[in-house]
């Protein structure tokens, strides 16, 4: 850029330093004739006295004189029909001058108020006389046009990187700065402050810097909110989910209607049990009960007096159970009692208890009164058993054995 502007300079600094020469030199070529056309006027009369008298000796002495003058390059006189008379140069017609000027004047002589003409002179000069005489203004004009060259360069290139190359580089190098910083905090301050177009650009720039910034702040600010927002969403969630959660396993794990263990449940649960009890070595009974004759309170009163029976015997017998019994239903009317720390006494005192509530016992429902009785198989747990499985088969035939006996008892 520098480079394309210094040659425009110089170029222009040329032309017009090529324009003074030649102004120069046409002021000087015609100062020249205007001496050569004086000269003239001064031979002039002599030169004609000389011819008109066929003076030739006096003749060739002006004419000698006049080549010896230093703007005189030629002479020629000629006759009225142009023949030449006289025919002077100063110059080798080989090396004859690229540029020639002259002036002509008439020669005349007057005799008897009458005026004779006599031919023309011819005074030349050339070029070459020219260059001589502004040879040195050449020279002041080339050095004058020099200084002011170098002069002007210097101070443009100065004034170029004072007030654009320097600060141009310098808000590059901010800018670089502010791209590397991750935060939008930093700002450009160029070190010599003028109220130009660049510190308008910087000012422009900061506050674009500042609105960026602030933007991005706000977005950060939206981000977090919408962030919390979507923890304490996914917080909420996942309580509901686990309270869900747990209400299903409840449901997976009761029954329904009594919200008692299911059979599945009740026996995963009593085989922990009963493995703790085995390991402890300590005592635990299992108890198998089973409704009488149900099928005829469905039949006489309904499925639903029928569930309601149900419930009622489950409400009835948890009453009479300790807090660490473990009680489910493991049929239609059939459930049964795993007792830790209960040995086959204490299993039987409970059975009986729940027996007896049962028998003395009155569901009322819709007007009517429904009583039931209720069988039950003990049996306590061995060295032997290793699964809760055993405990129950061996329930079971206790409690076929109660039903066989006329029901309402109980079987160990
Ligand atoms: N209402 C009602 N009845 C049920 C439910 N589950 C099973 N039952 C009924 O319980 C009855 C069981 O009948 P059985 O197996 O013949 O036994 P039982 O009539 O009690 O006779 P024993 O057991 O020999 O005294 C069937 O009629 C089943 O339909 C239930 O959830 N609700």
């Amino acid at each position: 850029m520098i480079r394309v502007i210094f040659v425009i300079y110089f170029c222009v600094a040329c032309l017009i330093t090529g324009i003074q020469f030649l102004t120069e030199y046409l002021k000087t070529q015609d100062s020249i004739l205007t001496e050569l056309k004086q000269l003239e006027e001064t031979v002039r009369g002599p030169v004609s006295t000389s011819l008109w008298q066929y003076d030739d000796k006096q003749l060739d002495v002006l004419i000698d004189g006049l080549v010896t003058m230093p703007i005189i390059e030629g002479v020629d006189i000629k006759d009225t029909q142009g023949n030449t008379i006289v025919y002077k140069r100063l110059y080798r017609l080989d090396s004859e001058p690229f540029s020639m000027f002259d002036t002509t004047a008439d020669l005349s002589w007057t005799l008897n108020g009458k005026n004779i003409a006599l031919g023309t002179m011819t005074l030349y000069s050339s070029s070459k006389v020219v260059l001589d005489r502004v040879w040195f203004g050449f020279v002041l004009i080339a050095i004058t046009a020099i200084i002011k060259l170098s002069v002007l360069f210097g101070l443009f290139i100065w004034a170029f990187n004072r007030y654009l190359a320097l600060p141009l580089k310098e808000l590059m190098s901010q800018v670089d700065e502010v791209q590397l910083s991750h935060t939008l905090n930093k700002r450009i301050t160029l070190s010599n402050f003028e109220n130009n177009e660049l510190n308008q650009l910087q000012e422009h720039m900061n506050t674009m810097l500042t609105r960026m910034e602030k933007d991005r702040q706000r977005l950060l600010n939206d981000e977090k909110t919408k962030r919390e927002w979507l923890e304490k969403a996914v917080t909420e969630r996942t309580a509901e989910l686990q309270m869900l959660n747990e209400k299903l396993k409840d449901i997976a794990a009761k029954d329904s209607l009594t919200g008692v263990l299911n059979r599945g449940n009740f026996f995963e649960t009593a085989q922990h049990l009963f493995l703790l009890s085995q390991r402890q070595q300590s005592p635990a009974s299992f108890i198998l009960m089973d409704l009488d004759h149900f099928k005829r309170i469905n039949d006489t009163y309904g499925h639903f007096i029928g569930d309601h029976v149900l419930i009622h015997f489950m409400q009835t017998i948890q009453g009479l159970l300790r807090k660490s019994d473990l009680i489910g239903r493991v049929g239609g009317e059939e459930f049964a009692l795993f007792l830790p720390n209960a040995g086959i006494d204490e299993a039987y005192e409970i059975a009986n208890k729940i027996r007896q509530a049962i028998k003395a016992s009155t569901v009322e429902i819709d007007g009517k009164k429904v009583t039931y009785t209720v069988s039950q198989g003990i049996e306590a747990i061995g060295p032997e058993d290793h699964s809760i499985v055993q405990l129950y088969k061996r329930a079971d035939v206790k409690l076929y054995q109660a039903k066989d006996k006329g029901r309402d008892c109980v079987e160990i």
